[in-house]
């Protein structure tokens, strides 16, 4: 059914392509041929269109009639023609794919949105499997027109294509990647201007970006940032002592993880206030987020909507993707000038903009290392790393406040281990395996990105199809992680050693980080700026559930004023990263002295 349906879309988009093809090629051959031989080229023109169109068609077929023979993987029994679209909720979908899955008795689940086949797979198994021992496969995200074409984020790492091609989204630059790649072997690649057919010889790959990344984001050299990373959290440890209100906590973490990522990122000094920025950076992100919910923009799946003029009645997609495209490039080039303009003075901070733009001045032989890339790898970071560390700080405080006992075990462990007057540091760690499994815990118990996206070019699953790793599901197994809503920190702990142990609950950072190729490059300084950042809230703050006064009438028929404790909804923004919304809380320091430890610990990085 899928297939007899798809087959009859191909063959539309075949028979429109060869006339497309037909229409580029006598447009440019008339533009330089003259008018005699213009009917020559119309000729060779159809020639060459007649002879394509039948090795697409002969092509497609054979590719269809194989795969035909397998079997799909099973899946909900959708409608005709737009098959699960309009099954799956808006929101939090990584519940009701692991629901399917459960009802289908797989872990590899086949949805059909429309034509777009999804593929969920829902136990680490099978994602190791696919995307790790098979991760060549994989190539990159789905195409979004919007955020790629018209909003020209195509130099994002978490947007690039993994090997030498880069994707392109146009019906021109599909038919240029499958017949003419297997010609260049892997020399050239179609950028964002397929239209006009400009080749340029490829270095602008995801893979040299994460090597950049790699250079100074690898388990040991992040340690350089360090200073950063301290300087960060003991300024969110002040942020919350002036301002505890809690609807400002996530903007507190907020700030603290901008400033952790653009300092690492291009040394920068954050102001505590309007910085700008953090400003354009966040603007960065509220775009993206925009943009990338799936279907926000009908140009996404109508790709050649993006040739409608600016101008035109109900074009406004095309002035908001202008609109974003100026901060988008402001964002990248601006910062990166100055630290570029630094470094050749001599006067510049470490970050990975100045330590990999020395590698270029020591002659690296590395094609990674260019100008471009480096900027686009560095501009990469705040999107990827910002609202992932909130989201996971913030869950760590909704899990203390939900189970207020982890909070007293942790704070004794640090006050035995830490010296008093003193704030955790980053050598503690091996001492303060509480901290570090209640870490892990938080990335286990509201996993930051439950499910991601990869793009699949195999077989026995459909080319194209959409690989959906579903790592809420594994995260929340309950063959590994036995009562699995609970957050309990101890199921990482050895009861006799009191140290880390990961023989009754798998180390989730097997899931929670990602997959094979695209696994998060940043997640030794993530997982260090979470560990410090709240070892130390845990260290100098006590958090509590808010209390708040309500009228009630007694059994006398007498209306009184009661304390009650205001209990959590635990509501939480569905998108690619899930951050829970602001929630009410008590967050004051343990003590006088505390409080005067958190003032100090600033004062001696002014
Ligand atoms: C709690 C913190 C974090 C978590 C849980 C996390 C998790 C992830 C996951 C699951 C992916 C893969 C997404 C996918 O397959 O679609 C990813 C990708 C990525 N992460 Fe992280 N991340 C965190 C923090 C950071 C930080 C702080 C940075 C950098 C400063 C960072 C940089 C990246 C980049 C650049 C990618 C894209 C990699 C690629 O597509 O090749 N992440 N992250």
């Amino acid at each position: 059914m899928d297939y007899g349906y798809s087959l009859q879309i191909e063959l539309l988009l075949w028979s429109a392509l060869a006339r497309w093809w037909r229409g580029t090629i006598t447009g440019y051959l008339s533009d330089r041929l003259s008018p005699d031989s213009e009917e020559d080229g119309n000729r060779v023109v159809t020639q060459f269109n007649a002879s394509l169109a039948v090795v697409s068609l002969v092509y497609g077929l054979s590719k269809r009639l194989k795969r035909s023979k397998l079997p799909l993987p099973p899946g909900p029994k959708g409608a005709p023609l737009i098959g699960n679209l309009f099954q799956l909720p808006t929101g939090f979908e990584w519940i009701q794919y692991h629901e399917w899955c459960k009802e289908h008795n797989t872990d590899i689940l086949y949805l059909n949105m429309a034509g777009n086949v999804m593929i969920v797979l829902d136990t680490s198994k099978v994602a190791i499997d696919l995307l790790e021992t098979r991760s060549s496969l994989y190539s990159g995200r789905p195409y979004l027109t919007m955020i790629t074409d018209l909003m020209k984020c195509d130099w994002h790492i978490g947007i690039l294509t993994y090997g030498v091609f880069n994707t392109c989204s146009c019906i021109s630059s599909h038919v240029m990647f499958t017949y003419t790649s297997h010609l260049l072997r892997h020399s050239l690649v179609f950028t964002r201007s397929c239209p006009h057919m400009m080749l340029r010889l490829i270095s602008h790959n995801r893979r040299n970006h994460r090597r950049v990344m790699h250079h100074t984001f690898h388990s040991g050299a992040v340690k350089q940032f360090r200073p950063y990373i301290i300087k960060a959290t003991r300024n969110l440890l002040k942020r919350l002592l002036d301002d505890p209100d809690p609807l400002n906590i996530i903007s507190h973490i907020r700030h603290m993880a901008g400033d952790t990522i653009l300092s690492i990122a291009y040394g920068l000094e954050i102001q505590q206030e309007n910085d700008p920025y953090l400003k354009r950076s966040e603007a960065v992100v509220n775009a993206l987020g925009s943009a990338g919910v799936p279907g926000a923009f009908l140009v996404d799946a109508l790709p050649i909507l993006k040739y409608v003029p600016a101008w035109f009645p109900g074009a406004s997609f095309k002035r908001k993707a202008r609109e974003w495209r100026e901060t988008i490039r402001e964002t990248l080039e601006i910062p990166f000038a100055e630290v570029k303009k630094a470094t050749e003075s001599g006067k510049y901070k470490i970050s990975v903009v100045s330590a990999s733009l020395q590698k270029i001045e020591e002659g690296t032989k590395d094609e990674a290392f260019t100008e471009e890339i480096i900027q686009n790898t560095a501009g990469s970071l705040f999107t990827a790393g910002s609202d992932t560390t909130v989201s996971a700080i913030a869950s760590c405080i909704l899990g203390l406040l939900e189970y207020p006992e982890v909070l007293k075990k942790a704070q004794a462990q640090i006050d035995t281990v830490v010296k008093p007057g003193h704030l955790p540091e980053f050598e503690d760690e091996p001492s303060l395996p509480y901290i570090t499994a209640i870490v892990n815990e938080t990335l286990r118990w509201r996993d930051v990105v439950p499910i991601s996206e990869d793009e699949y070019r195999g077989y026995r699953l459909p080319a194209g199809a959409i690989i959906i790793p579903n790592a809420w599901a594994m995260l929340h197994d309950e063959t590994t992680y036995p009562d699995p809503f609970t957050f309990n920190p101890d199921r990482f702990i050895n009861p006799e050693t009191g140290q880390i142990d990961y023989t009754h609950a798998r180390d989730p950072s097997y899931v929670c980080w990602g997959f094979g190729r695209r696994a998060c490059p940043g997640r030794y300084m993530a997982f260090s700026a979470l560990w410090l950042a709240i070892a130390s809230l845990i260290a100098v703050f006590d958090i509590e559930k808010a209390k708040e006064k309500v009228k009630v009438v007694g059994e006398d028929g007498i209306e009184r004023e009661e304390e009650r404790t205001v209990e959590l909804t635990h509501e939480y923004a569905s998108s690619i990263v899930v951050t829970p919304k602001p929630f009410k809380c008590v967050i004051k320091p343990r003590s006088g002295e505390k409080e005067n430890l958190i003032l100090r610990a600033l004062l001696l990085f002014n």
